[in-house]
């Protein structure tokens, strides 16, 4: 579904990914691992196409999108929900979901009703203004915004960074029930290596924006972790 090969990526001069080769096929969960600093958002801004140059091969169904813009990415699947969530804080509930529609490729402006089903508070608040929520419920709205453009594969950079913790849990159910029950294949980028290993059957652990370890989730052994996540 979504792949890398032998992947550099820059921001001016500096490669800050280095001979990234990795594979996500349909319907899968990858976590993305490392200690803060080693590549993880870059990665993620690397299948956007949102870093300064990228050498390498980056497949999605087959295809290499490596030259294609961003918004030619979002259309055709990818959806990013970004580190920080960039919700538009003076737009409403509706106006921030409907943002994420405008990369259909089929034209439609309409929330789908997958979204007021994994977000009631969000279908039942469609007027309050992003704003005015709470770091979860915009990390929701952010979630919300994503599946607006009926991704096929979603990228999520630390959905629980920051969050209080009776939401946290609601968001990691969101998150596997995307995966387990509407087949979206997810990238997660993550610090809590209990969820990782919880949600996720793949893993990717990046040190100095290099693969140090990849493969099925029951081969992420402690050892792994403490070498490349301890600080
Ligand atoms: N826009 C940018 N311009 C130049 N360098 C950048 C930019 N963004 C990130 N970097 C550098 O790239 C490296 C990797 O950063 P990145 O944010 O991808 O790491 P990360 O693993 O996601 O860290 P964190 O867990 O803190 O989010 C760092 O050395 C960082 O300083």
């Amino acid at each position: 579904m979504l792949d890398m090969t032998d992947v550099y990526s820059f921001y001016g001069s500096s490669p800050v990914l280095q001979n990234v080769s990795f594979a996500v096929p349909r319907g899968s969960l990858l976590s993305v691992l490392g200690r803060n600093g080693v590549g993880k958002t870059t990665l993620m801004r690397t299948v956007m196409g949102l870093t300064d140059r990228v050498t390498g091969r980056i497949g999605l169904g087959g295809s290499d999108i490596r030259g294609e813009p961003t918004h030619r990415r979002a259309g055709l699947g990818i959806g990013y929900v970004p580190q920080g969530r960039g919700i538009v804080g003076k737009f409403t509930i509706r106006e921030n979901i409907l943002m994420g529609s405008f990369a259909r490729p089929d034209g439609k402006r309409e929330i789908p009703p997958l979204v007021f089903e994994m977000f009631p508070y969000l279908r039942d608040n469609l007027n309050r203004k992003g704003g005015d929520l709470s770091g979860g419920q915009q990390q929701q709205l952010a979630i919300a915004r994503a599946l607006a453009a009926n991704p096929q594969v979603l990228l999520l950079d630390e959905p629980t960074e920051g969050i209080q913790p009776n939401i946290v849990e609601q968001i990691q159910t969101v998150i596997m029930t995307l995966n387990r029950q509407y087949g979206i294949t997810v990238v997660l980028v993550e610090q809590n290596v209990r969820f990782a290993r919880q949600a996720s059957n793949l893993f990717l652990m990046l040190d100095k924006g290099r693969v140090a370890a990849h493969g099925p989730t029951e081969s992420l052994t402690d050892d792994l972790v403490h070498r490349h996540m301890a600080v």
